[in-house]
């Protein structure tokens, strides 16, 4: 086993084209207006035309209308939605595609918050983050050790906050998680990817391998 990569925050379509060459397993997409980077729906459209047969295309979104995360998906080629506000719950499926439940972790209570999305609705992945300002995309992380918490509840995990190319091997070794997402870690400004450090990342990742 090895750990799928997420990059996300892509805005432009040569750095998706880049990620996807770089082996990266899924993109994501963010439409929260406040994000440094949301991408309008029709930019959104020309990105995931970008996406290989095997690829994913992540659509984020914060406290968002149900009517409007469905729109997205069905006009911007969405394979997954993330949800990473505060949404409960009961918001977690309708939209047609597998839901990833993002929760900012501060503590153990945080991952018994992530328990109670185990099972419910579409929800198909947790994605645990640090706990950033502005929801997420902050390069701020959190204490694995809490992942294990969830090794029972049978749910895939995706860590996320703060990592890089030179921690993000020992936040695997730390987890081994279902997958690891990145936005901040490899960027040159934020939306604008480093393409040695996306390739970085992805190689990083891929070359640990697990039974
Ligand atoms: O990236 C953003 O600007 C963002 C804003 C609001 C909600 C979520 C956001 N990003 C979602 C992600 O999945 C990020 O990759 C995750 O928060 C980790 O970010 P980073 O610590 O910068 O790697």
């Amino acid at each position: 086993m090895s750990a799928r990569v997420k990059i996300c925050g892509i805005t432009r379509e040569e750095d998706a084209r880049m990620a996807w060459a770089a082996g990266a397993d899924a993109l994501g997409l963010n439409f929260y207006l406040r994000s440094p980077r949301y991408v309008t729906p029709e930019t959104a459209a020309a990105l995931a035309r970008t996406r290989p047969a095997l690829g994913s295309v992540v659509g984020v979104f914060v406290n968002e209308s149900p009517d409007l995360i469905r729109a997205r998906v069905r006009d911007c080629g969405l394979t997954s939605v993330q949800l990473h506000g505060d949404e409960p719950p009961e918001a977690c499926e309708g939209y047609g595609v597998p839901v990833i439940k993002a929760l900012r972790i501060r503590g153990p209570e945080d991952v018994e918050r992530a328990r109670t999305y185990v099972g419910v609705g579409d929800v198909a992945t947790l994605l645990l983050d640090g706990a950033a300002p502005g929801y997420g995309g902050g390069g701020v992380g959190f204490d694995w050790s809490l992942v294990a918490r969830l090794a029972d509840a049978g749910v895939p995990v995706l860590v996320a906050g703060g990592l890089n190319p030179g921690n993000v091997q020992e936040a695997v070794r730390a987890t081994r998680p279902y997958g690891v997402d990145v936005a901040s870690g490899v960027e040159v400004s934020p939306g604008v990817k480093d393409a040695d450090a996306v390739r970085a990342f992805v190689r990083a990742v891929k070359t640990l391998r697990w039974e």
